[in-house]
Formats: C-alpha cells, structure tokens, sequence
C-alpha cells in the first residue's frame, strides 16, 4: 500500500462529513437471503497476514494511521477516575514527542477513548477542548440482559452525561432464534435514544454461532439505523477475527451498495499487534477502499494496541536515527 494522507489533525473528520444512516424498513427477504460461505471466507482470512501488501518505508505513516483509528479503551471492574485520566492523557499524546517529531506527526490523536458510563464525566473534562469523543459502553454491556427499559435508559444517562458514542449490545438470543423482527426493533429503539450520539452495535460475533449469523445480525443492525457495526465486547471467549470481518466489512458494503449509506466497521478484542492492525486497514482499503480509512467509518476497540504500535514507532525511529548517524559518518 502506499502511504496513507495523514495529517497532524488525524482525529479530525473529514471535511466531507458522512450523513448519518437513517436505516430502513425491516426486508426480511434480504436478511433471509444472506449468506456466508463459510470456507470461502476462511482460506480468504488466511491470505491476509501473509500478504506484504504495506511497504516497510510506509510502516510508520501506517501505524500513525492506525492510532488515529483507535478508540483507546478501558473496560475493566476496578477502573478509576485515575486510571481514565491517565488513559485520556495517552489519548491526547499517544506517543512520545520526539519520536511524533521525528515522524512529523505532532499532534496525533487517538479516534476516541471509550469507557464505562461511570467514568464519562472524568473521560469528558480531561478530553475537554482536544475534540476527541467519549464513548460510552451502555445497554447492560457486556452481557446487555439487564432489564430492557434500565438498557435503554442507560443510553440516554451516558448521553446526558456527554458520551459522543454509544456502543449497544444486541440481545444475542434473537439472532440466535432468528426473531429478526426483535432485533430490528430493539436497535431501532436504542438508536433513538442515543439522539445525536453515534450508536454502534456490539454484535458478540463470538456468541453468534455462525457466520451467517454474522452476515444476518449486521444487516438487520444497519437497517435499524446503527452507524457502526463492531464485532465483541472484548469479553467473549472468540473476539474479533478475520473471518468475521470479511463478513462484516462484505455486508456493510452490500448495505452501501443498496442504500448509498456508509456504515461503519469496529473490530475489538483481542487486537493487540501493531502487525495485526496493518492487515486490518489492508483488508479496509481492498474490501471498502479508502473512505472507510477515517475515524468517521473505521475504529479499533483496543484496549492493548497503542503499546506495541508505540514500540515499533519508537524502533523505526531509533533505526532511522541511526541509519542516519551512519549516512553522516560515511
Ligand atoms: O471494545 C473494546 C474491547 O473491549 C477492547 O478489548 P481488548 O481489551 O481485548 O483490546
């Protein structure tokens, strides 16, 4: 791949910014009629880490690339207004200054920085004036069997409390019964409540079953009027795979290719590599080409990666320093 166009203002929006996908009527025929084929999909998913298609001289831009996509997370029962100070303040500078200097990429961002609803208002006032969005995990998460009403409610808590974002978990057990009618009107019903606020529907692709599942849940979500569609909750035993992005990424493009409305893709879970991250945005840029490579359309749910990516920048730049050096002496 070549370089991506990644300015300092990473985070930002494009200027063209994408209409909000409205949904549309519940077309059973379509949903019934949506497959997976299953080993296809899966000898596909195996070529991808193998393929060399982003150039070592490109590396660096990639990975800038790559946190500009991450909603930097934290999702675990002893999180502390501490703890989401510290995260937000990683959010705000993801990598050292020298090396961003060295990179020419001062002022990179992270996309967002996603969390429990208890830890929004600490997530809002340290990420106050830097234009970077809260999102706030809701309905019940991870599980999302609270009661259906307290689900609801919760999105317009976090709402009201300043999240930008709202990642929903589907009720698992209507995919897995094929009552799609169900899960339409329930994600019809949160996506209401969340407003103004992107809603992004948690799919627990692991829980699923099958991959046409996969294929099923995502239209059914998208018709419904969710902005993104994201592959786990991080909890699940089987978190985001290859497999169940192609179907993802293949079903929102169907969607586009019916309705002219862009949704966008969130896997999460388990991405903890910088090399993995490559082969997602690879596996973007091929499948849905180079619009969805905005934090308006793609996001990692991450709550690991910006680690190793920071220490493969740093190496790059260690090298570039001293194959530079090496250049001066000669
Ligand atoms: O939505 C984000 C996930 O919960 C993050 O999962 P992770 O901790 O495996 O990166």
């Amino acid at each position: 791949m070549q370089t991506p166009t990644i300015t300092a203002e990473g985070h930002q929006l494009p200027t063209a910014l994408e209409p909000r996908n409205p949904g549309m009527a519940l077309d059973l025929d379509w949903v019934r009629t949506a497959q997976a084929n299953t080993s296809a999909i899966e000898r596909r998913a195996k070529t991808l880490p193998g393929r060399r298609s982003v150039k070592k001289d490109y590396q660096a831009a990639w990975l800038c690339k790559a946190i500009s996509l991450i909603d930097l997370t934290t999702l675990s029962g002893d999180d502390s207004e501490g703890r989401v100070a510290r995260l937000c303040a990683k959010a705000k500078q993801p990598v050292r200054a020298d090396i961003l200097d060295a990179l020419g990429m001062q002022g990179l961002t992270t996309g967002a920085v996603c969390v429990y609803h208890d830890m929004i208002d600490t997530a809002v006032s340290s990420l106050k004036g830097t234009g970077i969005p809260v999102a706030a995990v809701s309905t019940g998460f991870p599980a999302g069997l609270s009661p259906y009403h307290l689900r609801i409610a919760e999105i317009g808590e976090s709402v009201k409390a300043g999240a930008e974002e709202i990642d929903i978990v589907i009720t698992r057990r209507h995919v897995l019964q094929g009552n799609w009618q169900a899960l339409y009107d329930e994600m019809k019903e949160m996506r209401e409540a969340c407003g103004d606020a992107h809603v992004k529907a948690i799919l627990a692709t692991g829980e699923l079953g099958t991959l046409r599942n996969v294929a099923r849940a995502s239209l059914v979500c998208m018709m419904a009027g969710a902005d993104f569609i994201k592959t786990s909750t991080g909890k699940e035993s089987v978190n985001a795979t290859l497999p169940v992005s192609l179907v993802m990424i293949r079903a929102i493009r169907d969607y586009y290719d019916r309705t002219g409305f862009r949704v966008g893709y969130k896997p999460a879970g388990g991405i903890s590599k910088a090399k993995d991250s490559l082969v997602y945005l690879s596996l973007i840029k091929d499948e849905l080409g180079d619009r969805w490579l905005q934090p308006d359309l793609f996001r990692f749910g991450a709550s690991s990666l910006l680690g190793d990516i920071e220490r493969q920048l740093e190496h790059h730049v260690t090298g570039q320093y001293s194959a530079n050096h090496r250049h001066a002496m000669a």
